[in-house]
């Protein structure tokens, strides 16, 4: 139950950007959390990403339909993209979506569930109407896993063919969301609170609006969840 004094309202935070406060109710929650428990399972597990840029992501991540990974080698030498630091095919095209981890233990990755595609259909048409829900499948989640000190820097969500509008959901501790602008990673942004259950949608003009985590609150889980640290879902059509 929330007991705040003020309840949370919905808030675009910038256009096509749609903060829902408490989306998913307690049931939904802990049916999400018990389905990201059997995903994050071998094989195709949660696993540690190292980042296009030579980084090591401190949230863990586990991806269904998708896989979002290295290209297994490299489009300008034909190397394998992490043997060639010097090869300026690297930049270009390091990460994309494949069907194996190969940046893990290799496995076919785990399948996206209609169910969850329909989520994601329930959400853009509650955040941005009817009329933003795309035709194409839902057909990727990104799973993200915070524990610790993890956290998440600004980025874009700019590997996906489509520009359907990318649905978040979190679940266990409070974080703080950044939401910024599709230019530079750095202000204007604003900080948005996500708790557990909220929904955030992002697309039309702020589709490939840099975004991150920069603090997960630890501890600020419902109790009743019971789960120690933060679990963000983004769902995304791919058009591949
Ligand atoms: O954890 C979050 O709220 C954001 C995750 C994210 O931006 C991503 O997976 O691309
Ligand atoms: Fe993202």
């Amino acid at each position: 139950m929330d007991v705040e004094l003020f309840p949370r309202e919905r808030a675009e935070v910038a256009p096509g950007a749609v903060h829902v406060p408490h989306w998913l109710p307690a049931e939904r929650q802990r049916a999400l959390l018990a389905a990201c428990r059997d995903w994050a399972r071998p094989p195709a597990g949660l696993r540690t990403v190292h980042t296009p840029g030579g980084g090591t992501m401190t949230a863990r991540q586990v991806c269904l339909g998708w896989h979002w990974g290295p290209v297994r080698r490299c489009p300008n030498c034909g190397r394998a993209v992490r043997d060639n630091p010097g090869c300026p095919g690297r930049h270009w095209y390091p990460y994309a979506y494949g069907r194996t981890v190969v940046d893990g233990d290799g496995a076919p990755v785990k399948p996206f569930p209609a169910w969850l595609g329909e989520m994601a259909r329930a959400a853009v048409a509650d955040a941005l109407g009817p009329e933003a829900v795309p035709a194409d499948p839902y057909d990727i989640a990104l799973i993200n896993f915070y524990d610790g000190d993890a956290r998440m820097g600004m980025h874009r969500d700019a590997d996906e063919k489509s520009d359907a509008p990318v649905v978040s959901l979190s679940l266990g501790d409070t974080c703080v969301f950044r939401f910024g602008n599709t230019e530079t990673r750095k202000k204007p942004y604003t900080d948005v609170e996500l708790r557990s259950g909220d929904l955030f949608v992002f697309g039309g003009p702020s589709r490939l609006a840099h975004h991150g985590v920069p603090r997960v609150h630890p501890g600020t889980g419902p109790p009743e969840l019971g789960l120690a640290g933060r679990l963000n879902i983004t769902l995304r059509v791919s058009g591949l």
